[in-house]
């Protein structure tokens, strides 16, 4: 489904040590949701971001359904884009265009006729809960519920993917697992597939199958639940592996 061959990213001069992404390798099956986790400046963003080549990678291939973004040309990747959604940390709303305004921005951008953007603008705004809040505009919204149009807004086009960088890590955890919640039931009813980059151990237990765990620009290890189980220790001190496998297998 979403494949990266060998992708590198380097940011300033290639070679000057200044490498974000390097030599990373990765498929993600459909209808699966994945996790990227790794502390602060590890290389996540930019991964989740060569997925739909907003950041072009400098070495190696990424590939979606079959088709090889890494080649196509920027109309082309206009268009392969609408087939992956995208979620932001700080929500990226247009603050003078009420919800449903928002919400409608891709599926005008992709010439959908206005009679049929109202209907799925309704439909978008009743699968994440906020059916009453169309008329408002993102200044009278929680955090939450802005989340809620960011993720109203990256489906409204059918994608078969959606993309996810650090969704819940502007909330407070009440918050967070009702995000989570509508990602999951996302994932299970449309059959979307998704990527979420996190720093909170907490959101890869609830709602990943798998996991990749990057430090220095590499994915330095790969867990799966059905393979690996996920505990649900807190213990923070741990690595990562510790906290996903548990203490078992350290004593
Ligand atoms: N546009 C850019 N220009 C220069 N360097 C960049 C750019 N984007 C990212 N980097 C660098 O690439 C490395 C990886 O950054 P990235 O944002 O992908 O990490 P991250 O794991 O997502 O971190 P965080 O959790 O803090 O967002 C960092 O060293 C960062 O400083």
């Amino acid at each position: 489904m979403i494949s990266l061959e060998s992708v590198s990213k380097y940011f300033g001069k290639m070679g000057n040590g200044n490498v974000a992404v390097q030599d990373v390798s990765l498929h993600i099956e459909r209808g699966t949701i994945h996790g990227i986790i790794g502390s602060s400046g590890a290389g996540k963003s930019t991964l989740l971001r060569m997925m739909n080549v907003l950041e072009r990678p400098d070495v190696g291939v990424v590939t979606i359904d079959g088709k090889r973004l890494t080649t196509m040309t920027d109309d082309q990747l206009r268009l392969a884009r609408q087939q992956i959604g995208m979620v932001f940390q700080q929500f990226n709303l247009v603050h003078n265009r009420t919800v449903s305004k928002n919400i409608e921005i891709p599926l005008e951008l992709a010439g959908v006729p206005k009679s049929q953007r109202q209907q799925r603008v309704l439909e978008c705004l009743e699968l994440v809960g906020l059916s009453d809040k169309g008329n408002d505009y993102p200044a009278q919204l929680s955090g939450g519920q802005k989340q809620r149009v960011g993720i109203a807004r990256a489906i409204a086009n059918h994608p078969h993917v959606l993309l996810c960088d650090e969704p819940t890590s502007a909330l407070d955890p009440k918050t967070t697992s009702g995000i989570l919640e509508v990602l999951r039931q996302i994932n299970q009813q449309l059959g979307v597939t998704i990527v979420i980059v996190t720093h909170e151990m907490d959101v890869v237990r609830s709602l990943c199958d798998t996991v990749s765990v990057m430090e220095n620009g590499m994915i330095t290890e790969s867990f799966s639940r059905a393979q690996d189980g996920f505990t649900t220790s807190p213990a923070y001190t741990l690595s990562y592996r510790e906290q996903l496998l548990g203490y078992k297998e350290e004593n």
